[in-house]
């Protein structure tokens, strides 16, 4: 038996659209695999109704396939599905990593990124990395076409998530398809900024490279609340304030003093929306870990 915790995420960052994501230092999926001659999958915790335990429709299940590793899986959810927190990526991504021990495949885990992405396409359609890549590596990663990177950056952050739910697939069909010069140059500008911020570990560039022209705008259309959380989120000290994923998460980046003014203030935006939110205080952290075996 295998026990791994693997965390939440933030992927894009507003200027890293599919490239960027960050570990959460909190909170997390906690995912327990047996051998099995067929493959069964138990889900408890946060959100657990919202999710099918059919291996076929399940994230982890796509993962149980690319390992040809059946098992007898249980996932205890932190992270709330249709969060932006990527919570299907946290369960592929503790699967890869637990399953990998398991039956000793001894993929490395940069080998298991492309592995756990495969869960995604199950949900959203796009084996997109960008989510799974920080959960199983840990730390801030950037995602490109020949691979992933990933540095340690120790950056502060809060994650405010009001009870509404958004689908990445909803999400992914308000992406503009094409992108001004100008708003190009801004991003490329903007996404600099926020890698060079990471391997410094300084929240002030981490948050004015948060900036992003073209697909924030377009999803802060689907979260209620987005302009006023953002600007108290601001007022209170935020260096930079974006949706979380596809959403409706918000995420904002500060130093550690301010973290907890912050989240108070987001959460007050959204009651004044008349939406229920709950807050992380949380950081960019480690990666899926081994807890048993
Ligand atoms: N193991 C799993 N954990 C969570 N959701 C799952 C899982 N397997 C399948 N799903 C389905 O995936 C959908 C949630 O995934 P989605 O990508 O929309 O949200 P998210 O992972 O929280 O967001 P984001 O990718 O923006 O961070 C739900 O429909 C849920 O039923
Ligand atoms: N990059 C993906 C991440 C989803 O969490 C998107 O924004 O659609």
């Amino acid at each position: 038996m295998v026990t791994v915790r693997a965390p939440a995420t933030s992927a894009n960052l507003g200027s890293g659209f599919d490239v960027f994501g960050v570990a959460l230092s909190r909170p997390a999926d906690v995912i327990t695999v047996e051998r099995a001659d067929r493959t069964t999958i138990e889900v408890t915790g946060v959100g657990a109704q919202y999710i099918p335990e059919d291996p076929d429709s399940n994230t982890v299940g796509a993962v149980v396939d690319a390992l040809d590793a059946p098992a007898r899986i249980h996932i205890d959810k932190g992270v709330r599905p249709a969060s932006g927190l990527g919570s299907s990526a946290a369960s592929a991504a503790g699967a890869a990593v637990a399953l990998n021990e398991l039956y000793d495949r001894g993929l490395s885990r940069h080998e298991l990124v492309p592995v756990a992405a495969e869960g995604e396409a199950v949900v959203s359609g796009v084996a997109h990395s960008d989510n799974v890549a920080p959960s199983i590596l840990g730390g801030f990663t950037v995602t490109a076409a020949d691979g992933t990177t990933a540095v340690d950056a120790d950056v502060p952050l809060v994650v405010c998530l009001p009870d509404v739910a958004v689908s990445t697939r909803d999400a992914r069909r308000v992406v503009p398809e094409t992108a001004s010069m100008d708003d190009l140059v801004a991003t490329v500008g903007n996404a600099a900024t926020l890698a060079v911020g990471m391997c410094r570990s300084d929240p002030d560039l981490v948050g004015s490279g948060m900036c992003d022209p073209v697909v924030t705008p377009e999803r802060a259309r689907l979260i209620t609340g987005y302009d006023d959380v953002r600007e108290a989120a601001f007022d209170a000290g935020a260096t930079g304030v974006t949706v979380s994923g596809a959403g409706p998460a918000i995420i904002a980046a500060c130093h550690d003093d301010r973290r907890q003014a912050i989240a108070a203030s987001m959460l007050d935006a959204f009651a004044a929306a008349g939406i229920e939110a709950r807050a992380y205080q949380t950081k960019i952290g480690r990666g899926a870990t081994i807890l048993e075996e």
